[in-house]
């Protein structure tokens, strides 16, 4: 759908070189900023010296002493943007720019108008999958007989690929283009953070992830849970079959379920006025039909932040699985690799507490260089079979790799 951008807004003086001409706020996009955009507006942020950041594990302390450095340091109607990790007792990367813009959607309707931008896309000198195919198939095998043992119902496996360009990533042109393709979702570029606070970043997690976990305006929540996927075909007729299948699928529905049962447990117990669908409708991301349930409701603490009410609700059965504890430890045992950031939280908060918090799926860590970690999971439940999960996992990592080449 196409949409008109708003006039960019700025809390910085120099307005002119925030925007390009096509309204993107992505220009000279450098590692160390930040770029958020949901389905209708862009933020960008800037580093800076004066900005000031946290890697810590993101604690209500954490947050709010984040908040009152900003102010210290001058910075009018500040935004944090951040990433908490998969295992949110780990730290997480937390910052507020100094200097900040937002501005709507441009309107990217004319076809390949967004792949246009900047120079050329980079050649992809190796790839080289963590572990491989077949080993994720044998991890799918493993939690089989965990489901067979009946303790666990559900695990979110995960597997990773290695990627080395042949020159460095062109923000500017890759983030317009992430989210071309999925204009329904969460396209993002979120420094990482290491020890030594307001350090130089030593990564970037970049992605489009189709699924919100918490925005919050005043006291209303929307929360958006996605588990269930079926890969889309070139086909139309191909397509919508594959769409009807998903939303009948057995199999996919009871995926679903334990996600939304365990979400609305945790809503009921913090929220009025929920708003649940009866069941669960098919969404479309650029690869994949996923079953999607969008709920709302009030805060009945109003003072309870949309990072509060996300960090009650992670890791959700869509990236964990059920019941949660059981399946934290077996997905630690059977992954070869720590997530860090991956199937984590994404998003922006304001001082009051209003944000957005998406999952951050469909992503990449990269380096700053040239060097990227591509990941993606699927959810496993007793009748998964191995070798549609090697399918699946690899169609997540398209969105991304469609992108960068
Ligand atoms: C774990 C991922 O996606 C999650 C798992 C899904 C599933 O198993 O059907 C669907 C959407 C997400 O909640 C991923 O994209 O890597």
């Amino acid at each position: 759908m196409a949409r008109k951008a708003r006039a960019p807004a700025e809390s910085a003086s120099d307005a002119r070189t925030s925007h390009s001409a096509d309204g993107w706020l992505v220009d000279g996009f450098a590692v160390g900023d930040f770029f958020f955009a949901s389905p209708t507006l862009q933020q960008r942020g800037w580093r800076a010296p004066d900005m000031v950041s946290a890697y810590q594990p993101a604690d209500r302390d954490v947050v709010a002493s984040l908040f009152a450095r900003a102010r210290e340091h001058g910075i009018g109607d500040p935004v944090m943007f951040g990433l908490i990790p998969f295992d949110a007792a780990q730290a997480a990367s937390l910052a507020i720019p100094s200097r900040y813009a937002c501005a709507g959607i441009p309107d990217y309707s004319k076809p390949g108008a967004a792949e246009t931008r900047g120079a050329g896309r980079p050649g992809i000198l190796s790839r080289e999958p963590v572990p491989a195919p077949e080993a994720y198939g044998d991890m799918v095998r493993k939690a089989l007989v965990l489901f067979d043992r009946g303790e666990v119902k559900k695990i979110v496996l995960s597997r990773a690929m290695d990627v080395v360009l042949d020159r460095l990533l062109d923000y500017a042109r890759l983030l317009p283009d992430l989210l071309a393709r999925n204009a329904h979702g969460y396209t993002f570029a979120i420094p990482v953070w290491g020890q030594g606070g307001d350090a130089a970043p030593t990564g970037v997690m970049v992605g489009a992830s189709p699924e919100l976990l918490v925005r919050r305006e005043g006291d209303r929540i929307h929360v958006n849970p996605l588990a269930g996927s079926i890969g889309r075909h070139a086909d139309p007729d191909t397509d919508r079959v594959r769409r009807e299948g998903l939303a009948r699928s057995e199999k996919d529905l009871r995926e679903h379920g334990y996600v939304v049962s365990d979400i609305v447990r945790i809503l009921r117990a913090n929220c009025d006025e929920l708003d649940v669908p009866d069941g669960p409708s098919v969404i479309g991301t650029d690869t994949l039909w996923h079953l999607s349930t969008y709920i709302t409701g009030r805060l009945r603490d109003p003072s309870m932040t949309a990072l509060d009410l996300s960090r009650a609700l992670h890791p959700t059965p869509a990236i964990c699985g059920h019941p949660t504890q059981l399946a934290f430890g077996h997905i630690k045992d059977l992954e070869p690799f720590e997530r860090g950031y991956f199937a984590g939280l994404v998003g922006w908060q304001r001082a009051d507490g209003d944000g957005e918090w998406a999952l951050a799926l469909r992503c990449a860590l990269h380096d700053g260089d040239r060097a990227l970690r591509l990941y993606a999971g699927a959810g496993t439940v007793a009748g998964s079979d191995p070798d549609s999960e090697i399918k699946e996992t690899a169609t997540k990592m398209e969105t991304f790799m469609r992108a960068i080449s």
